[in-house]
């Protein structure tokens, strides 16, 4: 087993493992005291593994109950939050008890943001179940839901008590959602490690054997900048690389492009307006143009500029009349730049191509 250690407001571990999922149980015992666990999961993950997650809740004493929704990202809303909630009132939750995320990003997101809101906040444990959710949504605290005008618009910084990773649940992961969970590995290698980025220039495939080394280096990425800056004032913004753009894409979209593809369109999109700036050169852009597509992202999009630049407006990096856009310089070296609205509307211009 791997652990990385995240030292934020509220401090916990992430376990890196083949077959943690039989123990949920005692692993969350020994971070939580509570008498009642709750599961939140969605219509393709529970039936795959909630009954494994209960049983094992149950061994370790605690009294469970769940809640099930829809897959997917349409999902992620304040009504699914909202029944969520009454879920939890109806089973009694105290804010003892413990929610356990167990799916995807959408569940991740949906759950932690119930845990951090029911009573004013109870326990969570993230039980990551898709290669996403692994090495980026279930750590840092990062929880919320969506509205129809933009993504993660409601939402709060709180952080899990625990998150539980077994690699082998990925076993079942879909291939285009394996794809969408690639595109925040690279984002990794591209802001802060070219080592990481240049292992995946041979592409990570499901069962690779770089794969529990790939999310360890994923994660304690994102721990080194979550305890630097954990509630976004500054260094995590660059979490948010091809992020201004892929939200708007998600949003044009109306969600029906996937978070992973959206971002990573977000990304050439961002390194191309770089590229026409002389911001990074054009080899570092090629290679990263090339690196996406050989996971089958596109580099391009369909969607016209001055749409991405009124979705984009919703940012959260913006500050009234200027926004924050992470940039690159070449592979791993990523920085914030704020630029004016025309400025903006100017670069995704030059980004759309
Ligand atoms: N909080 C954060 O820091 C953060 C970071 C990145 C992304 N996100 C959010 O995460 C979401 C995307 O996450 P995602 O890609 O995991 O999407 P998702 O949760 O929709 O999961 C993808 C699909 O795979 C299915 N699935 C998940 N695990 C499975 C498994 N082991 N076997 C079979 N099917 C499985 C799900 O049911 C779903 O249909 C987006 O909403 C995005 O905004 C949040
Ligand atoms: O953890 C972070 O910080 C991130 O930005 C990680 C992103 O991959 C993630 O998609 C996040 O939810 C985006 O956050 P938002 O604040 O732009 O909604
Ligand atoms: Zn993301």
């Amino acid at each position: 087993m791997s652990i990385v250690h995240i030292e934020a407001s509220r401090p916990y571990d992430v376990l890196i493992d083949e077959c943690t999922l039989d123990e949920v149980g005692e692993l969350t015992r020994r971070v939580s005291g509570g008498d009642a666990a709750f599961v939140v999961s969605d219509t393709h993950v529970a039936p795959l593994y909630l009954d494994r997650v209960t049983e094992s809740l149950l061994e370790a004493g605690y009294r469970t109950s769940s809640f099930v929704f829809e897959a997917g990202e349409a999902s992620k809303t304040l009504q699914t939050y909202a029944a969520c909630q009454s879920a939890m009132a109806e089973a009694g939750l105290t804010r003892s008890s413990v929610v356990v995320a167990l799916g995807g990003g959408v569940v991740g997101d949906l759950a932690g943001f119930a845990a951090a809101t029911y009573m004013r906040g109870c326990s969570c444990i993230q039980v990551p179940t898709s290669l996403l959710s692994c090495v980026d949504s279930s750590v840092g605290g990062k929880t919320a839901v969506d509205l129809p005008e933009g993504k993660n618009l409601v939402g709060a910084f709180f952080q899990p008590d625990a998150v539980l990773i077994d690699t082998s649940l990925l076993e079942t992961l879909p291939h285009h959602f394996f794809t969408d969970g690639c595109a925040e590995v690279l984002k990794y290698g591209a802001i802060a490690d070219e080592d990481l980025f240049s292992l995946l220039e041979k592409p990570l495939v499901a069962r690779d054997s770089r794969l529990k080394e790939v999310i360890r280096r994923c994660v304690e990425i994102k721990r080194d900048i979550v305890q630097e800056d954990e509630f976004e004032q500054g260094r995590r913004q660059l979490l948010n690389f091809g992020h201004t753009l892929g939200h708007a894409i998600e949003r044009c979209s109306n969600f029906e492009i996937t978070h992973g593809y959206a971002v990573a369109c977000g990304m050439a999109l961002v390194a191309r307006a770089c590229s026409i700036r002389g911001l990074c050169g054009e080899s570092s852009a090629d290679r990263l143009f090339t690196v996406l597509r050989s996971y089958g992202f596109s580099c391009e999009t369909d969607f016209d500029s001055s749409s991405l630049y009124q979705a984009a407006l919703l940012d959260k990096k913006r500050k009234g009349d200027s926004i924050s856009v992470v940039l690159v310089r070449g592979m791993g070296k990523a920085f914030c730049k704020s630029l004016d609205l025309e400025e903006f509307r100017r670069f995704v211009a030059d980004a759309c191509g």
